[in-house]
């Protein structure tokens, strides 16, 4: 009878295809606010608060079905079908368990943000919508115990025109109720997606900011940060939101069916209780190493995805050492790695399943043998029993979330470890605290040619004019402590150019990270008097002395000082940007431009915080826009002219790959040449180069007014620089200072004098 009513009413083996993609972790965790799905295994549908969640190694399942009142048998065809989801988690970097006030403390820290963001207001209302629908599919399902009980004892009765009536009814009810858990989902997920573009756009805001991926990267201080940003980030607030609706969606539950399976019978209600304690307190013993494996599982993952990720990056230096063989085994290694951890978990997961599937299936017979009685004795009708069996289900479902969820549990804390982790590493960073020490080095940065700035603060003494770069008393050390440079102090002057010298390993790049900021282990003061644009006053003339004082200033502003600054860094290593040959030229002065037309267009339906996320200050910070003709102009002035019979102007390929390392550092030339700093900042940039090249480089920026600071090994770069700042290894045992600056030849001879 069962069956041809299951047949009848496809609703009581309904499996909602429209299940939710959380991709909780590497193992794809899922959650899934199901209207009627049912276990697959399971003689009995569990009823509960509407979460699926399940792991792909495990088989633990529970489901909230409208219409799992009705006992079921076994259907092996009716095997939930998973939806995959590729995530490659990450750990957080010791692997270990966080106690429980940490997790609820990081959870909170990390989820209450966006609530009070200022995209609050759309998110409090979709919320509530999400709530409400599913408030009303709880309804409908307490509907539906309620039209199975009637539809069971027309059955019973053999009372042909009510069976019919209740069939009626039941299909109204479908129809009627299957849109509201449709669209339960849809609005749970949306708000999900925007949700996580808001925190991604939050994380990725800060990551970039304050130089916080530099110092995260140079110092290992957390592992994989862009995979904490993709997938945990997407974990985070599937998981938060489907646990949340969960926990609400069992309270409601709870008050509907106790009310029920009170009205039939007391006494089961008080047995659930006890056997769903027992339970959770067990299953809470059994499965506590999982939230550990799960940590060391999101870490070797990651890693074997970032060794692939360098295979490619790196695929030519491994071509050339013939690296393959070694590249095979360290790959292989961390993926067995993976594995073997991976093993460890699924045995693990397996033991708890011993128990949860157990714990599941023992009860069920349980309401029905209590009930049934009753119906002997005519006390109740047989849809009573039915209803009874389905409020039971429900029930249980709702005072067991630990024991179904236990796995999905286990990996959400491990998602919220991560993402806790991560969190107070930014905060740290923008709070300045992530490196620095009490004593750092202090950056300064003064606008010299704003008289007012001058007058209102006196600040900036007269014989600092023409002054672009100080640096006082200077102890430069690495960031773990060794020092490299002793108590250095140099002027540049506008036109004084300067070259460091000095062996391999001495600190000359080590010293342009500090007057980038990117260091600031050590002491001393370096300030920038530079035109600064647009800036606001009180930020370019702030006191060092000041509380608000300028070492802060870059800080605040979240950007690099070379680009609000007329600051110029090239680094030693050229950087390709993805994108056109266009792009590689405006990068990184013009960043908004960076941004292929094609994508910026599609930008008009994206999320607000989506759209424009440069800060509006860049606009008062740079030079305008260069046009195509002088694009192509600055191209022919580095000697890349040829380029354009080759590659258009927006023309995309992978730059690094397709031009040579000499042609990299000629276009790095190009974009500092279309920036005109006042200061360039050059570290080895022309190494690639040839002699004839090099000159030419040099001449050009020289007859841009550009004041440059260069490092390099070569003796014929002394033609093109006023003074030489030669340093040495530094010594702990020798008292001298490790550097000194002399003047390269008598000026009369350096090659630019009359240019
Ligand atoms: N992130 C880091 N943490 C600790 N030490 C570092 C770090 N980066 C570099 N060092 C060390 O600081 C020292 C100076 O490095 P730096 O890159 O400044 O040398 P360099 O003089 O520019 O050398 P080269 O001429 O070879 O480029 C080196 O001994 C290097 O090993």
């Amino acid at each position: 009878m069962i069956l041809l009513f299951q047949q009848a009413c496809p609703l009581f083996t309904f499996s909602s295809t429209y299940k939710s993609k959380l991709p909780l972790s590497s193992h794809n965790v899922q959650l899934h606010l199901g209207f009627g799905t049912l276990t697959p295994f399971s003689p009995l549908p569990i009823c509960r608060g509407g979460l699926y969640i399940r792991k792909n190694w495990g088989k633990c399942s529970s489901s909230s079905s409208a219409a799992a009142q009705a006992p079921l048998p076994p259907d092996p065809d009716k095997e939930y079908k998973q939806v995959e989801e590729e995530s490659d988690g990450i750990v957080a970097a010791q692997g270990e368990s966080p106690d429980l006030q940490t997790l609820f403390r990081r959870f909170w820290k990390v989820a209450a943000p966006y609530w009070t963001s200022d995209d609050k207001v759309q998110a409090r209302l979709q919320l509530a919508g999400v709530f409400a629908l599913t408030l009303a599919t709880t309804g409908i399902s307490v509907g539906f115990s309620f039209l199975g009980r009637d539809f069971f004892n027309a059955l019973a009765n053999k009372d042909q025109e009510q069976f019919t009536k209740q069939l009626l009814y039941y299909l109204g009810g479908f129809a009627g109720g299957i849109p509201f858990f449709v669209l339960r989902d849809y609005a749970r997920e949306t708000l999900s997606l925007r949700w996580r573009s808001w925190m991604t756009s939050y994380y990725m805001d800060r990551y970039l900011s304050n130089q916080t991926f530099y110092k995260i990267q140079s110092q290992s201080i957390i592992d994989n940060p862009d995979q904490r940003i993709v997938d945990d980030l997407s974990s985070f607030t599937g998981t938060s939101l489907a646990f949340s609706l969960t926990l609400f969606n069992a309270a409601v539950d709870l008050i509907s069916f106790s009310n029920i399976l009170f009205g039939i019978y007391p006494p089961l209600f008080v047995v659930l209780l006890v056997y769903s304690i027992g339970g959770t307190a067990i299953s809470v013993f059994l499965g506590r190493g999982l939230v550990k494996l799960n940590f060391l599982q999101e870490k070797k993952e990651a890693d074997f995805r970032y060794g692939l990720v360098r295979v490619r990056e790196n695929a030519e230096s491994i071509a050339f050492y013939s690296g393959e063989e070694s590249e095979m085994q360290l790959l292989l290694q961390r993926f067995k790695s993976a594995f073997e951890n991976l093993t460890q978990l699924l045995i693990a997961s397996r033991n708890l399943e011993f128990f949860t599937n157990g714990y599941r299936y023992v009860i069920q017979v349980l309401p029905a043998a209590v009930v049934a009685p009753m119906f002997f004795s005519g006390k109740i009708e047989f849809g009573v029993i039915n209803q009874s069996v389905s409020a039971f289900n429900h029930i249980l479902g709702d005072f067991s979330l630990i024991v179904y969820q236990f796995q999905a549990i286990s990996a959400f804390s491990a998602v919220i470890n991560r993402l806790g982790e991560f969190d107070d590493v930014l905060d740290r960073s923008s709070s300045r605290s992530l490196t620095d020490t009490l004593e750092d080095i202090q950056i300064t940065y003064r606008d010299f040619r704003s008289s007012s700035a001058l007058e209102s603060n006196g600040s900036t003494p007269p014989e600092k004019f023409g002054t672009l770069l100080e640096v006082e008393d200077l102890i430069l050390k690495t960031p773990s402590e060794s020092t490299l440079i002793r108590d250095l102090s140099l002027t540049i002057k506008e036109k004084d150019n300067l070259l460091v010298m000095g062996p391999s390993g001495s600190g000359k790049t080590s010293l342009l990270r500090a007057m980038a900021g990117l260091w600031k282990t050590g002491t001393g003061k370096i300030t920038y008097y530079i035109n600064g644009g647009g800036y606001p006053e009180q930020s370019l003339c702030s006191d060092v002395n000041s509380p608000n004082n300028a070492h802060d200033t870059y800080v605040a502003h979240g950007k690099s000082i070379s680009r609000k600054s007329g600051i110029f860094f090239l680094p030693q290593r050229p950087y390709m940007v993805l994108g056109t040959l266009r792009q590689q030229l405006l990068y990184p002065t013009w960043s908004n431009d960076v941004v292929p037309m094609s994508d910026s267009t599609k930008q008009t339906n994206a999320l607000p915080f989506l759209t424009n996320l440069a800060k509006s200050e860049d606009a008062n910070d740079r030079p305008t826009k260069p046009t195509t003709d002088e694009l192509i102009k600055v191209l022919e002035d580095v000697r890349l002219g040829y380029l354009l019979a080759r590659f258009s102007l927006d023309s995309t390929h992978e730059w690094s790959s397709v031009l040579s390392l000499g042609e990299q550092q000629r276009l790095a030339f190009a974009r500092l040449l279309l920036s005109k700093p006042q200061l360039a900042l050059l570290d080895e940039s022309t190494s690639a180069l040839d002699e004839a090249n090099e000159v030419h480089l040099y001449q050009k920026i020289r007859a841009a007014n550009i004041t440059y600071v260069s490092i390099g090994h070569r003796s014929s770069l002394y033609d093109y620089h006023e003074r030489i700042l030669r340093i040495s290894t530094f010594d702990s045992d020798n008292e001298q200072l490790n550097w000194y600056i002399e003047p390269t030849r008598p000026e009369s001879s350096l090659k630019f004098t009359n240019l």
